[in-house]
């Protein structure tokens, strides 16, 4: 479904050259749960960015079920990179990213806001009871637990049917109880869904849940 090959990221600052990710190449197959790991700096958020077409590669290849995303010279256009972010991948983060103004059922719908589909109001509540929040779909970010918002983020994830959820950090917030629940909830949809998940954690019970761990040094994936 995802395929990486010799992908690199350099940044630079002033004179320094640093090779965030250093020619990684690794298949990712439907259905996968991919959990990175590795020492902090060792280039796991910038590879899965560039694996969610966040960031732009500095050389390698990465093609997208087919689609060809970066390769050869030649990207996808913005437009077409705007339509894969919105329509192939859900993105979840260590600070959630709730809008703070809206209530939570607002900010699941966030993301169909660009489509104007019907059934909004019935997906969203679905999916926050899917998540156990039919309670609170009227509160707002504040009036709720770090858990709470991190099931938030992950229902507005859901809310466009994504083909590869992305995970960067999702427990880092939250206490030993609560992340997990949230690896629970991942690894049900992983296995319940057929959902294709590419995760970076630093907890390895987390990181465990997945059936795949590679781990970052230096830029370089190692599978383990
Ligand atoms: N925007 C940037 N500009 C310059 N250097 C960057 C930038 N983003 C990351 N880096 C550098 O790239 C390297 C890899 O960073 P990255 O955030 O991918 O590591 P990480 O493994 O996710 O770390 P952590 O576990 O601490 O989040 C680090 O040396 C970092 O300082």
């Amino acid at each position: 479904m995802l395929e990486a090959r010799d992908l690199t990221r350099v940044y630079r600052r002033g004179s320094e050259e640093i090779r965030a990710v250093d020619g990684v190449s690794l298949a990712i197959r439907r259905g996968e749960f991919v959990s990175f790991m590795g020492p902090s700096g060792s280039g796991k958020t910038t590879l899965v960015n560039l694996l969610g077409c966040l960031d732009n590669p500095s050389a390698g290849e990465l093609d997208l079920a087919g689609r060809g995303i970066f390769g050869g010279g030649k990207k996808l256009d913005e437009r077409a990179l705007t339509r894969v972010r919105r329509e192939v991948f859900g993105y979840i983060f260590q600070n959630f990213y709730l809008i703070p103004t809206l209530t939570v059922r607002e900010n699941v719908a966030l993301p169909l806001a660009f489509y104007r589909k019907p059934g909004v109001e019935a997906e969203v509540e679905r999916l926050l009871a899917m998540l156990g929040m039919e309670h609170r779909m009227d509160h707002l970010p504040v009036q709720i637990s770090g858990g709470e918002m991190q099931r938030v983020a992950i229902a507005r994830a859901l809310v466009n049917r994504p083909e590869i959820l992305l995970a960067d950090e999702p427990t880092g917030n939250l206490d030993t109880k609560r992340a997990g629940e949230i690896g629970d909830i991942l690894q049900d949809l992983n296995r319940n869904t057929g959902l294709t998940i590419v995760m970076v954690s630093h907890n390895p019970d987390l990181a465990r849940l997945g059936g795949r761990l590679v781990e970052m040094r230096d830029g370089k994936a190692h599978e383990i």
